[in-house]
């Protein structure tokens, strides 16, 4: 039988040379009649940092998930370091970092014991153990704090602690789920430092998120979710370039007015989105002159972003 830790150093190299560190291929999960994830095809290159960007219930928690065997898909493959999920799940598990989106540390622990308890169940060999809790202390910068319980911590080093905590074993890949979710923009830009770390180190990271700066930020390949499937995949820029072109061109006025630049545009084969009271022309570098003149010169040009991306194609407003 395998040990734990020859378990772990087997998988910390995917199996073959430049295989994904995850991949799914046409997944699909059902709760009743519902279907949360629609025959999804995903794969994460080892060393990258891939954003499953998306709405509300487009399926990102349900595929993390299915990462850990949490769920269990309906249909489809699903490898993690070159393991079969279920199958294989114990010993991905202990490969892997999972950060919840849920902060579930022990309250009446200090950070330092938070730390040695989790080492001690990813079974970092006893030896390297109190180095392991010195590295994920130096990590999340809270080496002044071991000692400090965590009910006494404030909620943005709570949140590093529980980072921290899922990477005490060094392991090849972490899975964040929405790491920010609800936090203060400081302590937000502060975990954003902290991931940007993981990266330098070689770690992989699928972190799913509905923030869209955190995955431009982030995140070196971005997934787009809507409805259980992935409707869009590549870096950031290459998915503005692609989706909203360079600039876009914001018209404001009443109703009217803005639907009826909508229906010029769109008769043009420019995507469109909501704004407030104005409606966004995209890829405005590609209006033709004559449509330009129609718009009148009222607009106001703007770079396209990534947001715009997330808009046009999931339809749904960013929060
Ligand atoms: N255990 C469950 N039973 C029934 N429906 C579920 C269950 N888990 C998730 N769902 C449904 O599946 C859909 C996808 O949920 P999921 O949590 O994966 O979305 P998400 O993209 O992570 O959204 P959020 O950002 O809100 O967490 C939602 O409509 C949700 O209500």
């Amino acid at each position: 039988m395998i040990g734990e830790r020859d378990a772990r150093s087997s998988v910390r190299e995917p199996a073959g040379e430049g295989a994904a560190a995850v991949s799914l291929r046409g997944v699909v999960k059902r709760f009743g009649d519902f279907t949360a994830v629609d025959g999804l095809d995903l794969e994460v290159a080892p060393g990258t940092c891939l954003g499953l960007l998306g709405p509300n219930g487009a399926g990102k928690s349900t595929t993390m998930k299915l990462l850990t065997a949490q769920a269990i898909a309906d249909e489809g493959t699903i490898r993690v370091l070159g393991l079969p999920v279920p199958a294989e799940s114990k010993r991905v598990r202990a490969a892997m970092g999972v950060v919840p989106q849920q902060d579930n540390l022990d309250e009446e622990l200090t950070v330092r014991e938070n730390l040695e308890v989790f080492a001690h169940l990813y079974r970092v060999p006893r030896r390297e153990r109190r180095r392991a809790v010195e590295d994920a202390l130096a990590l999340a910068h809270l080496t002044g704090r071991a000692h400090t319980k965590v009910d006494d911590l404030s909620g943005g080093m709570r949140r590093r602690l529980l980072i921290a905590r899922g990477l005490v074993h060094r392991p090849a890949l972490v899975l964040l789920d929405e790491p920010t979710v609800g936090l203060d923009p400081q302590v937000r830009a502060e975990l954003w430092g902290l991931i940007d770390g993981l990266r330098s180190r070689g770690t992989t990271v699928l972190m799913s998120t509905h923030y869209i700066e955190e995955a431009e930020r982030l995140a070196d390949d971005c997934a787009l979710m809507s409805r259980g499937r992935v409707v869009a995949r590549g870096a950031p820029a290459a998915l503005i370039a692609e989706h909203a072109g360079r600039r876009v061109v914001e018209h404001s006025g009443p109703p009217e007015r803005l639907a009826e630049v909508e229906r010029l545009a769109h008769a043009a084969g420019l995507p469109t989105r909501r704004t407030g009271p104005s409606v966004s022309v995209l890829k405005a570098e590609s209006m033709p002159p004559s449509l330009a003149d129609e718009l009148g010169p009222d607009g106001a040009y703007r770079a396209a972003t990534l947001e715009d991306v997330f808009v046009v194609l999931t339809g749904e407003k960013v929060e």
